[in-house]
């Protein structure tokens, strides 16, 4: 059963989930520019660039996070941007985007210069997310879960980061259970999804490369924070 406080630390969670998300304004640009390989990827970037400063703004209101070694805090940040950043394009993809806003995504992202082997593993998980039909507090739970992985690289006290890391796994847990009770297995799906998301790093970085070589330029965030350039 779900305590007090685990309920008002998840009120937390979901409150800070839904007050950062990409402005409005800077989401409907998918809908107005042209379509050009360029174009694409420029929106892309934009919108890339917009979902870290999100991503950002949303983990400094995780409970405890601020209280982890600075350095940590920026190798948390740096090792799950790209997994949050798909998190959040895969539920915006399967739920709340405004009609027409997913089909075009879609198009531009695989209009932007991605060669054809990463669009396979990319679509099939945004596929695999919208087939588990979560609900918000499970979205914002396991956004939170993945950027609070322990053995991101270059984190000194993994113990400190587990220590934020478990309590919400548990709540996640209990949540499944509440919100899917036909579904014994829905927490280990969703654990599994985690999985999936990893190997869509390495594809990701495999990407960031081919752009490069084609001289497509990154914002100096989106360098910092992929260390790129
Ligand atoms: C630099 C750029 C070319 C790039 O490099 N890798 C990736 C990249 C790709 Cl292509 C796939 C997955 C992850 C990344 Cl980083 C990208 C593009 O990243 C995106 C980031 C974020 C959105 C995104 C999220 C939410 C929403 C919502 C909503 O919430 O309602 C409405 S519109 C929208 C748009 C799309 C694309």
């Amino acid at each position: 059963e779900i305590t007090k406080e685990q309920q008002d630390f998840m009120n937390v969670i979901l409150d800070a989930y839904n007050r950062h998300q990409i402005p409005p304004d800077v989401a409907k640009k998918l809908l107005q520019e042209q379509y050009s390989a360029e174009e694409n990827f420029l929106l892309l970037t934009e919108m890339a660039t917009s979902q870290v400063q999100v991503l950002v703004e949303f983990t400094k209101n995780i409970p405890g996070f601020l209280s982890l070694d600075h350095e940590d805090q920026i190798a948390l940040l740096k090792g799950s941007a790209v997994e949050a950043t798909f998190l959040r394009s895969a539920q915006a993809f399967s739920t709340k985007m405004p009609s027409g806003h997913t089909e075009v995504l879609e198009e531009r992202i695989r209009k932007s210069g991605i060669s054809e082997e990463f669009m396979t593993p990319m679509f099939n998980f945004y596929k695999s997310i919208g087939e588990l039909h979560m609900v918000q507090e499970e979205q914002a739970l396991l956004t939170a879960i993945t950027i609070m992985t322990p053995d991101r690289p270059y984190v000194k006290d993994q113990q400190a980061v587990e220590r934020l890391q478990e309590p919400m796994l548990d709540i996640l847990r209990k949540l499944c259970a509440l919100h899917h009770p036909g579904e014994p297995q829905y927490f280990a799906r969703l654990l599994g999804r985690l999985t999936e998301l990893r190997t869509l790093n390495h594809y990701h970085a495999e990407m960031l490369t081919s752009w490069r070589m084609n001289d497509y330029k990154f914002t100096p965030l989106l360098c910092e924070i992929w260390d790129v350039q």
